[in-house]
C-alpha cells in the first residue's frame, strides 16, 4: 500500500546521497532529475523527464539505484520508472532559468549521446532488474528471463512505443504508453500501471482502478496489454470488457461450452477487464468472474480492472467479492487539469501530424474539462473543419467550430435513444431500420453516424453502444467510430450534417 507520511523528495536526496561517491557527474545529472513518486509496498515508482533518462536508470543504473533506495528505506524494493511530460517541462524550465548549474554540466539535460554512452557499465548491465527471482510462470517458457533481464545482446528492451508483431486485435494499437500522457490527475494510475506491467503479479495484484468516464482507463488497459507483450514475449494477455465477458459466459452456457470458456479466461499471464461495473446484478457472472478470479490470483497471474467506481460503491458484487478488489491497490484517475488537457492535447495533434498552434489548442482545453474522449472529439472537430473550409486552425476557427458543440446551459442527459430518434428523423428513416439489418449505402451510413454521436456525446461503452444498435458487436461501433472521424476532415457534407445532429440532439435532450 501507498506510504502517504514519507516525504519522497527528501528519501531521493538521501537517496542520491547514498550513491554520491561511485556516481560520475554525468550519473548525477540524470539522478537529479528523478522525481520518487510514490512507494507501493515494495515497488518504488520513479518519474523521469525523458526517454533516454528512463533507459539508463532501466539499465547501467538500475541496480545502484535500487540498492542505495533499498537502504535509504531499510527495506528490499523494485523499480517502476514512467516518462513524465510535466516533470520534462519543468526540467526544461530549470534548465533555462539556470544555466550550467553544478554537476549538470552544460545544463540539466545530458545529451542523447551521453545517454546511450552510460552503457560502458557492463557489469550493471548483465545484473537482474529488480534482484528478483524470474519464475513467475510467465508464459509457456516460464517467463523471458532475457528480456526481464533487459541484457543488451539477449533480448532488447521493448519498443514502448510499436506494439509487437503478433498484435491482439482487441487491443488498440494507439493506446500504449507513449500515448499517454500523464499530470498529476492520473499520475499515480500510470506508475502503477507500468509497474504491474513490468512485474506481473509482484508489484500487487489485482490493480483496481477506477474513475469516470473518458479518463483513460481504457488505455491505460491496454497499455499494460501491449507492455507486457514486448517485455515478455509470449506472455498470454487477455483483455476483456465486461459485457464481453457476460455475454461470452452466457454463449458458453447455451452452446455447452463452459470447459472452453474458462480456459480463455484462466489460462492467461494477465486478464485486463473493462467497467467491471457491467457485471452489477448479473449474479451468475459474477460467481464465474470470482472463480476465475481466484484461479489467477491463486497462480499469480495478474489481473486488472476498471470501475467507475471504487470497490466498495460497487453494489450488486458479495462482499467476498469486493474485498478481492482491496487486496492488491487501488488507484482512481481524475479529470485532468488544464495543462495536462493542453498536453494531450498537443500529444493528439503530434501523433496525426498536425500543427495547431498553442492558443487554440489552449482555448479547446479550457472549453471542455472533464472528460478525455470529448477533447479528442473536438480537436477533430476543429481540424476537420479547417481542412474542410482550407482555413488554418485558428483562435477564431476553434471558437465557431466550438460554438456548435459545446452545451450551453443544463442540456440534460442525452440517452442513445434521443441519439436514434433525432438521426432517423433527420434522415427520413425508421428507428428500427437505422438498427436494423439492411446494409444498403444510405441506411449503414446513418447508422455509422448514430454510433458515432453515442460515442461522442454521451458516456456510453462500446458494447452498450452496439447492444442499443440491434445487438451488434463492439467492433462494429469501433469501427463506426473509426470511419467517421477519418471522413468527417474529408466530407464537408458529413461535417455539416454531424454538426446539424449534434445541435438538434442537444436541442431534443434539453426538452
Ligand atoms: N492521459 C491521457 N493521455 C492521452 N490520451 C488520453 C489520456 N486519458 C484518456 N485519453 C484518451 O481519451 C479517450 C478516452 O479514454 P478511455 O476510453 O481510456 O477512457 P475510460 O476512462 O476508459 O472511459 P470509459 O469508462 O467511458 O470506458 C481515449 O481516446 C484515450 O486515448
Amino acid at each position: 500500500m501507498t506510504q502517504p507520511d514519507v516525504d519522497y523528495t527528501q528519501v531521493w536526496r538521501d537517496t542520491i546521497g547514498t550513491m554520491d561517491g561511485d556516481t560520475s557527474p554525468r550519473d548525477r545529472a540524470y539522478l537529479a532529475m528523478v522525481r520518487l513518486v510514490g512507494l507501493i509496498d515494495s515497488t518504488a515508482l520513479l518519474a523521469v523527464p525523458y526517454e533516454h533518462t528512463k533507459e539508463t536508470l532501466e539499465t547501467t543504473l538500475r541496480e545502484p539505484v535500487r540498492a542505495a533506495l533499498s537502504s535509504v528505506l531499510e527495506h528490499d524494493v523494485r523499480l517502476a520508472i514512467t516518462v513524465d511530460d510535466q516533470l520534462r517541462k519543468q526540467v526544461e524550465g530549470e534548465a533555462d532559468q539556470v544555466p550550467g548549474q553544478g554537476d549538470h554540466g552544460s545544463g540539466a539535460r545530458p545529451s542523447n549521446d551521453e545517454a546511450s554512452a552510460t552503457s560502458d557499465r557492463p557489469e550493471a548491465a548483465t545484473e537482474q532488474t529488480d534482484g528478483q527471482p524470474l519464475d513467475n510462470g510467465l508464459g509457456p517458457d516460464g517467463g523471458n528471463t532475457a528480456a526481464r533481464d533487459g541484457r543488451p545482446g539477449t533480448a532488447p528492451r521493448p519498443e514502448r512505443s510499436t506494439p509487437g508483431g503478433d498484435m491482439d486485435p482487441r487491443l488498440n494499437p494507439k493506446y500504449t504508453f507513449d500515448t499517454f500522457v500523464s499530470g498529476s490527475s492520473n499520475r499515480f494510475a500510470h506508475a502503477a500501471s507500468l509497474a504491474v506491467a513490468e512485474s506481473p503479479a509482484r508489484a500487487y495484484n489485482p490493480l483496481f482502478i477506477y474513475g469516470e468516464s473518458g479518463l483513460g482507463k481504457t488505455h491505460l488497459l491496454h497499455a499494460i496489454g501491449h507492455y507486457a507483450r514486448n517485455l515478455y514475449p509470449g506472455v498470454r494477455v487477455r483483455y476483456v470488457n465486461s459485457e464481453e465477458f457476460t455475454n461470452d459466459f452466457i454463449n458458453s452456457i447455451r452452446d455447452d461450452k463452459a470447459g472452453a470458456f474458462q480456459r480463455r479466461y484462466r489460462n492467461v499471464d494477465f486478464l485486463l477487464i473493462d467497467d467491471i461495473q457491467f457485471l452489477q446484478g448479473k449474479e451468475q457472472t459474477v460467481e464465474e468472474f470470482f472463480h476465475t478470479f481466484n484461479t489467477l490470483h491463486n497462480s499469480e497471474k495478474q489481473v486488472v480492472i476498471t470501475s467507475d467506481q471504487p470497490p466498495k460503491k460497487l453494489s450488486g458484487f458479495a462482499e467476498r467479492m469486493r474485498s478481492r478488489f482491496e487486496w492488491g491497490l487501488l488507484t482512481d484517475v481524475q479529470p485532468p487539469d488544464l495543462e495536462t488537457r493542453i498536453a494531450i492535447l498537443q500529444k493528439k495533434a503530434a501523433q496525426e501530424g498536425m500543427t495547431i498552434p498553442d492558443d487554440t489548442l489552449e482555448l479547446i482545453a479550457s472549453k471542455i474539462t472533464t472528460n478525455i474522449r470529448e477533447l479528442e472529439g473536438a480537436l477533430i472537430r476543429v481540424t476537420a473543419f479547417a481542412s474542410l473550409s482550407g482555413q488554418p486552425v485558428s483562435v477564431e476557427l476553434a471558437s465557431h467550430v466550438l460554438k456548435d458543440i459545446i452545451p450551453t446551459g443544463d442540456g440534460g442527459t442525452i440517452t442513445i435513444g434521443t441519439i436514434q430518434t433525432e438521426v432517423a428523423d433527420y434522415f427520413r428513416i425508421s428507428v428500427e431500420d437505422l438498427c436494423g439489418t439492411s446494409r444498403s449505402r444510405a441506411l449503414v451510413n446513418a447508422r455509422q453516424i448514430a454510433m458515432y454521436l453515442s460515442r461522442e456525446v454521451t458516456d456510453m461503452s462500446l458494447p452498450t453502444i452496439g447492444k442499443e444498435f440491434g445487438g451488434r458487436d463492439h467492433t462494429t461501433v469501433m469501427h463506426a467510430e473509426r470511419k467517421i472521424r477519418q471522413l468527417i476532415g474529408e466530407r464537408r457534407a458529413l461535417y455539416d450534417q454531424i454538426t446539424e445532429l449534434t445541435g438538434l440532439i442537444r436541442k431534443a435532450s434539453a426538452r
